[in-house]
């Protein structure tokens, strides 16, 4: 339940939960109530299955490797149309219908994050030896200025902020959309951070939904491979988010109407709470 001294939400917003007219305006209406109760809503929006629509109609094969999508320099054009272009517009388009004001933007905006290429490394299993993954033009942020976001929080605007950033060499680095939106709730010091996806939150091994997650459980799931896909990163920000600080960390069902406005106002919340 929210607290009243709470200021500033990040609320992730995937890709999955998207495409439903009418969630989408439920959404919507939720970020500007949130606004009109004098709180922060900051957005963060994904859009993976939408990147991938389009790299199929334009014949570009794309694959995924442990949740994030390989991105050579004619995918990041995609995903930088994609995401910075036609969904985070929507996104704001809807919640100007739904009386917010919105503005959208992406990392390379004000030079809000700034992006390094990922470095990921894994162990052959034939030759026991670390090798670097190269993932093409996959970035992370590695710096997050908050000015550009505290001057529309002051004005009550909404920033709706798609995961695209600029890297020191001048290149365009396609952040996963929940790493994205930790590092922006860390740098906002948010309390909350609520992750919408299209599933009730992180399902156990017989696909019951887990209530309350610890971060030992957790590193646990995704060991044995129970967590897997998408949902890697996801519980990965969740743990660094509360290592950094941030008090509530959920996973929720985009899918529900007002999920948003059920998980601060409802006694039990909804989805899956992780918890140090
Ligand atoms: N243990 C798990 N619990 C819930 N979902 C899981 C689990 N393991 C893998 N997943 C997958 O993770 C997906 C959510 O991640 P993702 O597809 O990246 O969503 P989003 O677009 O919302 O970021 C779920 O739809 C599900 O297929
Ligand atoms: C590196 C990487 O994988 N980037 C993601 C960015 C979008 C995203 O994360 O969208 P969802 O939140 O809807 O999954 C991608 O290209 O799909």
């Amino acid at each position: 339940m929210l607290r009243y001294d709470e200021k500033t939400i990040v609320v992730k917003y995937g890709g999955h939960a998207m495409g439903d007219p009418e969630l989408a305006r439920d959404f919507a209406e939720d970020i500007t109530l949130l606004t009109l109760a004098g709180i922060n809503a900051v957005v963060v929006h994904g859009g993976g299955p939408q990147i991938g629509n389009m790299l199929e109609r334009l014949n570009i094969k794309s694959e995924f490797r442990d949740g994030l999508r390989v991105t050579d320099r004619a995918t990041v054009e995609v995903v930088e149309m994609v995401l910075a272009g036609a969904i985070n517009k929507d996104i704001v388009s809807t919640i100007n219908a739904a009386g917010g004001r919105a503005v959208g933007l992406c990392g390379k905006d004000g030079r809000m994050v700034l992006a390094e290429p990922l470095k990921r490394t894994k162990r052959d299993p034939d030759s026991n030896i670390e090798k670097v993954v190269d993932l093409g033009f996959v970035g992370e942020p590695v710096e997050v200025r908050r000015d550009v976001l505290d001057v529309l929080a002051r004005q009550e605007i909404i920033p709706v902020i798609a995961p695209v950033a600029q890297g020191a060499d001048g290149e365009t680095y396609n952040i996963n959309a929940d790493t994205f939106a930790g590092a922006i709730a860390g740098a906002l010091g948010a309390t909350r951070l609520l992750f919408l996806t299209d599933v009730d939150g992180v399902l156990g091994p017989d696909g019951e939904l887990i209530r309350e997650l610890t971060v030992a459980e957790a590193r646990r799931l995704m060991a044995s491979g129970v967590i897997s896909g998408g949902m890697v990163p996801k519980v990965e920000t969740c743990i660094a988010a509360l290592e950094r600080g941030v008090e509530g960390v959920v996973i929720l069902n985009g899918k529900t109407p007002h999920a948003v406005l059920l998980e601060l106002f409802t006694d039990g919340g909804a989805g899956t709470l992780l918890k140090r």
